[in-house]
């Protein structure tokens, strides 16, 4: 695991990840059928007023790989994600994870059947501490139930193992040495670190992340990125909503593109990000961008290793820094 791999002593070995390819059955077209979905959305339609925000015929997610969902500002993307995991109501529509459906099931529920998200602005609560927050990741506590409740042999053990866990993911995400930190005092790049850490409490299978590099400190961002890979490396398949488009670029399987509600196009990254018609009226004119990190997925990445171990050398100082100010 990369992640791993830079916590030892001397330059971090790249370890290419390959893309997964061969995802979809037939034409690469909006709402095309996956070999294997994890999930599938029928006729979703969500109405704020007259504004038609999500109006999805079908789209398929595939199983095991990482798809981004991009498209551009008021597209639906939030909106959608909100409906898939409960934290909205669709007016009409039917979706299904692990060939179960979803709908009407509440945000709580949703995370126990393994399918967890982040939010564009991170809902750490600030004052609590770092690793209380990991704890409320944990799902099915003991503790919350009536008669287990009145039991505490039963959930102080659980409690163990759920702070065990927790501290296991916080040496992860290099968050160890901020455990008892109020979370209000992480810098913006660190929150979204622990947004990801607590949804992997509850040991997810799909994990949807909501911009997960808005307000990100560029230092942190190739940290977030080896972060969203080893997901994918653990099993988990990874829903994303970005506009960094490097990003995109360098992490997504796959890509599916909304606009006003609707999906307007789906392929591979290279396929659908190198389409006139989508750089034109989605993309936009910044989508080349580079951030300087390095996945070992896209062609030019061996070139780059340098950069990628000047920023996380610039990581470390970054982390040193906050630490001494404190
Ligand atoms: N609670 C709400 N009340 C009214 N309108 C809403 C609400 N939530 C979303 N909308 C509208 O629905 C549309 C889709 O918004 P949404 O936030 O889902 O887009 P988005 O693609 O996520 O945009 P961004 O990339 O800017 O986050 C927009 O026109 C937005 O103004």
């Amino acid at each position: 695991m990369s992640s791993d791999a830079s916590s030892q002593s001397g330059p971090p070995t790249l370890v290419p990840r390959e893309k997964t390819t061969g995802l979809h059955v037939g034409e690469a077209a909006p709402g095309c059928k996956k070999v294997d979905p994890i999930i599938v959305a029928d006729n979703v339609r969500r109405s704020f007023g007259g504004v038609h925000a999500v109006d999805v015929d079908h789209v398929e997610i595939p199983r095991g790989a990482i798809t981004a969902l991009i498209g551009p500002n008021g597209a639906g993307k939030t909106t959608f994600f909100n409906l898939l995991t409960g934290f909205d109501t669709p007016d009409e529509g039917k979706w299904s994870f692990n060939d179960r459906s979803l709908a009407g099931v509440p945000a709580y529920k949703v995370a126990r059947r393994g399918l967890v998200r982040t939010f564009q602005l991170t809902k750490a609560l600030g004052l609590l501490t770092v690793l209380e927050n990991m704890k409320l990741g944990a799902t099915g506590q003991r503790g919350e139930r009536f008669f287990t409740s009145l039991v505490p042999a039963v959930w102080r053990s659980q409690d163990k193992e759920i702070e065990q866990r927790a501290r296991e993911l916080l040496v992860r995400f290099k968050l160890d040495a901020k455990v008892d930190d109020y979370a209000a005092s992480l810098s913006g790049g660190q929150r979204k670190l622990l947004e990801m850490a607590r949804a992997l409490m509850s040991s997810p299978t799909l994990v949807m992340l909501d911009e997960p590099m808005a307000g990100v400190n560029p230092a942190l961002t190739q940290s977030l990125l080896d972060h969203i890979l080893d997901l994918k490396d653990q099993g988990m398949t990874v829903l994303f909503v970005e506009h960094d488009m490097h990003m995109v670029r360098h992490i997504a399987d796959w890509v599916v593109v909304m606009a006003e509600g609707k999906i307007v196009a789906e392929g591979d990254p290279s396929t659908v990000m190198s389409d006139p018609a989508v750089i034109d009226a989605y993309l936009g004119a910044h989508q080349d961008v580079d951030l300087g990190v390095v996945t070992g997925r896209v062609a030019g990445d061996g070139d780059a290793e340098a950069s990628r171990h000047m920023i996380e050398a610039e990581s470390n100082d970054e982390l040193e820094r906050e630490e001494k100010k404190r």
